[in-house]
């Protein structure tokens, strides 16, 4: 079990995590899921003693990690596969690394065969492809057979074979009963090896949820309707019986319509009413991706200019409204309107396809702490709260109580011109 409790790591100026506190527990694989520079390695790091936080605590298993006896036999961490002595063979890193931890040498012959690497474990590790570092760094993490892993972005640079490979193990290790944390951009493979998610924006908890809760509640299902191609006639017939119905229809640019707001049956009758024939109806389910992209677009940092200028952020693409956009009206944000958004409980949603504001009469909070979690700690309600969510201050403003129940003042929103400097700058 990992536990952390109001953590937060300033550099300087720069609040890289803010306030976090969450659990990760034994049995399930949990996902760590934040845009570029939210804070996810910054946020390994101190769980596994490499930084020191600033304010808060994290503990494994019930002590900070450098308190821990002989942690490397209690946990084992990937955080950046290419930081090997590249000169050495495979064989030899893991020998030294198992020395180092009282690590019987029988153990680097088992972790080179499980992560497929034994045939080369002879071979300098300098010459290793991307794929097979990152198997090297698995290797090293599983060397102690630790209870509690810690997995950054293993995924990277493994092919097909080696993505799926790495899903099966981690669902192995949970299912074992160990503790899985592992952070990623690929929502596909998060949707399929995640069982929980923790999602940070800036710093701060977004939401702490298994996943299926995460997507229903951060996406808003929709029926496709095709009328038939060359009638535009009928596709026009088709959208005023479905508006007087009190559906919202949205054009997509392959020519099929987006329903939001009836069922498919409703929109079947309708359409056998109104003399129009269909070519297609079919319920359209959110993936992770796209309830992940709803959730944390207004705390993404970096951002390509031409998105910005084409409001490609979701998948209806150039010209079209984009159904994960904030609504109209939303207070426009750090990067693309978080605060604000999702609306204040119980408002109605002002966007077609936004679902139920969170919280609302009757509905759970999506992004409160679930009530099993022992986290609601005195810091939990302010963290979990995006509505109010407010990129972490600088330094000087951050209150010296991490148990301060307010959030913290927001700096001004970067200008579209600063995202612009900051593209141009990484491009650098
Ligand atoms: N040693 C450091 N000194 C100063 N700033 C740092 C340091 N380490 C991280 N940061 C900053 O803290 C923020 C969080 O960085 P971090 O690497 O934890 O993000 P991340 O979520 O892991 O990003 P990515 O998904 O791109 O790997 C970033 O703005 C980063 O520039």
């Amino acid at each position: 079990m990992i536990e952390a409790v109001g953590l937060t790591k300033r550099y300087g100026a720069k609040t890289a995590v803010y306030n976090l506190s969450f659990q990760v527990r034994p049995g399930a694989v949990t996902g760590f899921l934040g845009p570029n520079g939210s804070g996810k390695s910054t946020t390994m790091r101190m769980i596994l003693g490499l930084d020191a936080p600033s304010d808060g605590h994290v503990t494994v298993n019930g002590l900070p990690y450098r308190r821990l006896p002989n942690a490397p036999r209690q946990v084992g961490a990937l955080l950046d596969a290419k930081a090997i002595h590249g000169g050495r063979s495979a064989y030899n890193h893991l020998l030294c690394l198992a020395q180092l931890s009282g690590i019987p040498r029988r153990r680097v012959d088992e972790v080179l065969g499980v992560v497929g690497l034994h045939e080369v474990a002879r071979k300098r590790s300098k010459g290793f492809s991307l794929g097979m570092g990152q198997r090297l760094g698995i290797a090293a993490a599983l060397l102690g057979d630790p209870q509690v892993l810690l997995f950054d972005e293993p995924v990277n640079g493994l092919d097909p074979e080696g993505i799926r490979w790495i899903r099966t193990l981690m669902k192995r290790l949970a299912a074992e009963g160990r503790t899985v944390f592992v952070s990623s951009h690929l929502m596909s493979e998060m949707a399929l090896t995640a069982d929980h998610l923790i999602v940070i924006g800036r710093g701060q908890l977004l939401a702490d949820m298994s996943v299926k809760d995460f997507i229903a509640h951060n996406s808003a299902d929709f029926a496709r309707v095709r009328t038939p191609d060359g009638e535009p006639e009928q596709r026009e017939k088709l959208t005023a019986a479905l508006g007087e119905a009190g559906a919202a229809v949205l054009p997509e640019q392959d020519g099929t319509l987006r329903v939001t707001g009836l069922p498919l049956p409703r929109i079947s009758d309708l359409a056998h009413g109104a003399g129009v024939r269909l070519w297609e109806l079919s319920p359209h389910t959110a993936s992770l991706e796209e309830a992940y992209m709803r959730m944390t677009q207004g705390a993404v940092d970096y951002r390509s200019t031409e998105d910005q200028r084409a409001g490609l952020l979701g998948p209806a693409g150039q010209g079209q409204p984009n159904p994960y956009a904030a609504p109209p009206g939303a207070v426009p944000g750090a990067a693309g309107g978080a605060a604000g958004w999702p609306p204040p409980h119980g408002a109605a949603p002002a966007h077609p396809y936004a679902p139920p504001a969170p919280g609302g009469p009757g509905q759970p909070n999506p992004y409160a702490v679930p009530p099993q979690n022992p986290q609601a700690s005195p810091q939990a309600p302010s963290q979990a709260q995006p509505q109010g969510w407010q990129p972490p201050p600088a330094a000087p403003q951050v209150p010296q109580q991490a148990a301060a129940p307010a959030a913290p003042a927001a700096p001004p929103a970067p200008a579209p011109a600063d995202l612009t400097k900051r593209d141009n700058e990484d491009a650098r």
